[in-house]
């Protein structure tokens, strides 16, 4: 299947990027592993952004855009779809249980801080920003205002422009306004890989199958790490819903009441309460402990519905990323998007995100004002990456009188591995050196970002590998964890997990990446292709990153790749045995069919290898024993490094044709004849 613009996840930010691209003349389809199972329809729609009281200048600004957007926006779905998405400009009400000091005193009753007013933040738990209004209510206002409340209520603000929509309907209606303008939707399609090649993504691996278009969206929410290293990662809320009785009065809430980690959004026949926020991964289910804390709370606020009868306890997965704003625009990949990370405003935000990424990929428009800039995923990268960008890292010659590579008319794209960008192309490991100061000091004399550990040598505490944990910085270097020691498929698997679990207690949150050994044979450390390639599928569909090892077998990188793996590391030679390439047909073979980067692992002994196999078109090297068993092995990490940039830079250059017979290199024409 082909179309030109596939987006991964069918909440509502793919859905509402899918309807905003094909209203402008695009054939687009939507990837959904489970539309139900969406953030998207645990949400309870709050449309909060002074409520939420946001910090961040430019989120609050997109979040009052997207705000008002809303009317427009839902109208136009509701004329074209003939159903309610529950829209209410209802205001929220922030009752408090304790006024901030001096708040009683200066405020008197209701009062506006109007638009642009510079006003002291009395309570800056809820001091909204000086242009959207806000009222606060004192005790007498409040109660009179809203009827019902907690008689612990000693006032509140009152936001009038905040709004809700009903999360469920505006699901419903986005997924018949796609059917209706012609948007391709797919349920039960899990996207398990991108395929990247050269800075493009060339498809998404998929449990049915490769699927290909012209551009990629990925809006798949709290999963998002499962396909790209980028730090979201699921924050979970509990919810629950009490139905309105016949004997309570005609909607006897009138608005949104937003405590301290509670709220109540009364819908037309019942009460929504949500909602916890709990950092526990993809931890199913409501608990107990959840619910009693949502009760409590709720009934302290608003206590008549302690008698209401309960409907509904339910569950979601807010997209979270650490400095809780989204993650929108571009990415390592030109034609990759990214529409994610929404956390706690992602019903808030659907239509700004809507607009913002169409532009952005139809009309390449980026951005004007900008509104994009400051969620641009580059703000959690150590180092900013470029898609191209000159081939300046490491090797500097600028110190004698030769020109400094960057000086070079010469262009190389960064090496990116699922996702994450790299601008070294040597990866290194920890085994066989005689002291801990020297593998410390060959790595940084290798100037790599990646360094392979053996899980289970850490986990054991093997000779050189005590105090491995602390002894590199781990917010420099890129843990590569690797199933070293593993005979099978299942062991392989089973490390691979403590491996994610190591890098997480190392500070590497987002870290996915797993080099998988599978080698039954102790004597030449070959790999069993077929453990290889079943451990691989397994952890691929677990949200790793594989890099397999393996022997150079053209046909089982192949295999590998469709999987999904991140890479393929055929083997120079055997590991550790120092002869350099021996595979060398095969690995061309590899690098010419290869869609993911290749990497040549294993066996390499010297520097002039190592330049060797990078002029082949390698993308990146991965040497371990050529530098620890070195005399010298800060100094061999160091060549190394420059065998590397030299080879890769010979690749870039293009070597000059084999001839039969010499050629001379002085002219024979225009000699000087006595
Ligand atoms: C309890 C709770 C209360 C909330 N309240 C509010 C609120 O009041 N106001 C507000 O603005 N926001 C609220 N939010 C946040 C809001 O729900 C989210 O920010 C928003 O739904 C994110 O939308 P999304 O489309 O990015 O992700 P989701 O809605 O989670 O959708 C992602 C979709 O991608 C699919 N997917 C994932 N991985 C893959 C894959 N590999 N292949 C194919 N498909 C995949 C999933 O199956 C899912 O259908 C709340 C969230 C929760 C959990
Ligand atoms: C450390 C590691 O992962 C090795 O298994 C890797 O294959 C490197 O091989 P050499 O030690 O031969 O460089």
């Amino acid at each position: 299947m082909t179309s030109e613009i596939v987006i991964i996840g069918g909440g509502v930010i793919g859905l509402a990027i899918a309807i905003e691209l094909k209203m402008r003349g695009t054939n687009v389809t939507v990837l959904c592993r489970d539309f139900q199972a969406a953030a998207t329809h645990a949400a309870a729609g709050m449309l909060a952004p002074d409520a939420e009281n946001i910090t961040n200048e430019a989120m609050r600004s997109l979040c009052w855009r997207s705000r008002a957007l809303y009317p427009d926006w839902t109208t136009k779905l509701e004329e074209l779809t003939g159903l309610n998405t529950g829209y209410r400009a209802c205001g929220i009400l922030a009752p408090v249980f304790e006024e901030a000091v001096g708040q009683g005193s200066r405020e008197q009753g209701a009062g506006s801080r109007g638009k642009g007013q510079n006003f002291s933040p009395l309570h800056p738990s809820h001091c909204p920003p000086a242009s959207s209004p806000a009222y606060w209510l004192n005790k007498e206002a409040i109660h009179q205002y809203q009827p019902g409340l907690g008689a612990e209520v000693v006032g509140g603000w009152w936001y009038p422009e905040d709004a809700q929509v009903d999360n469920k309907a505006l699901a419903h209606v986005l997924r018949t306004a796609a059917e209706c303008v012609g948007v391709e939707l797919k349920d039960g399609i899990t996207v398990e890989a991108f395929l990247q090649q050269q800075g493009q993504v060339v498809g998404v691996q998929t449990n049915v199958g490769i699927i290909r278009a012209a551009h990629y969206v990925l809006a798949s929410g709290a999963w998002s790490n499962e396909l790209l290293p980028l730090p979201v990662r699921p924050r979970k809320g509990q919810m629950l819903s009490v139905g309105i009785p016949e004997f309570a009065p005609d909607l006897p809430l009138k608005r949104v009441l937003f405590g301290q980690n509670i709220y109540i959004v009364p819908r037309r026949d019942r009460l929504i309460i949500g909602a916890t926020s709990e950092d526990v991964g993809f931890t199913p289910n409501n608990t107990p402990d959840g619910i009693q804390k949502l009760l409590q709370a709720a009934i302290r606020l608003y206590p008549q519905l302690k008698d209401y009868p309960i409907q509904e306890f339910w569950w979601g997965f807010r997209p979270a990323t650490p400095d809780e704003l989204p993650i929108l625009g571009t990415s390592h990949c030109q034609n990759l998007t990214l529409a994610t990370g929404h956390y706690r405003n992602g019903i808030l935000l659907t239509p700004i995100t809507a607009t913002l990424i169409a532009d952005l990929i139809l009309e390449q428009k980026p951005d004007p004002l900008p509104l994009l800039a400051d969620f641009h995923y580059s703000r959690f990268q150590s180092q900013p990456s470029t898609s191209t960008q000159m081939l300046t890292h490491s090797a500097n010659f600028s110190n004698g009188n030769r020109p400094a590579i960057s000086s070079l008319p010469i262009q190389d794209s960064p090496l990116i591995i699922a996702g994450k960008t790299f601008q070294s192309r040597l990866m290194t490991g920890t085994g066989k050196y005689r002291s801990i100061e020297e593998m410390q000091q060959s790595v940084a004399a290798s100037d790599c970002q990646i360094v392979t550990v053996a899980v289970r040598r850490v986990q054991t505490k093997a000779p050189g590998h005590e105090g491995l944990a602390e002894a590199l910085d781990w917010t420099k270097i890129w843990m590569l964890p690797n199933t070293a020691g593993c005979q099978t498929a299942e062991e392989a698997i089973r490390v691979a997990r403590l491996g994610r679990e190591m890098a997480k207690l190392l500070g590497q949150e987002d870290n996915n990446f797993i080099k998988l050994e599978v080698i039954p044979d102790l004597k030449y450390l070959l790999p069993d292709p077929i453990g290889t390639l079943q451990a691989a599928e397994q952890l691929v569909k677990e949200g790793f990153a594989v890099l397999p090892y393996i022997n150079a077998d053209p046909m089982l990188a192949k295999r590998l790749e469709e999987v999904g793996c991140a890479t393929v590391m055929p083997l120079a030679s055997p590991i550790g045995s120092g002869q350099g390439l021996k595979t060398t047909a095969n690995i061309q073979i590899i690098i010419e069919n290869a869609n993911v980067p290749v990497v040549v692992d294993a066996g390499i002994g010297s520097p002039s290898e190592a330049a060797q196999a990078m002029e082949l078109g390698a993308d990146a090297l991965l040497i371990n024993s050529a530098i620890a068993l070195s005399p010298n092995p800060a100094a061999m990490a160091r060549a190394m490094n420059l065998a590397a940039v030299a080879g890769r830079l010979a690749y870039l250059a293009g070597r000059m044709p084999i001839k039969d017979y010499a050629s001379p290199s002085s002219p024979l024409t225009g000699t000087i004849t006595n």
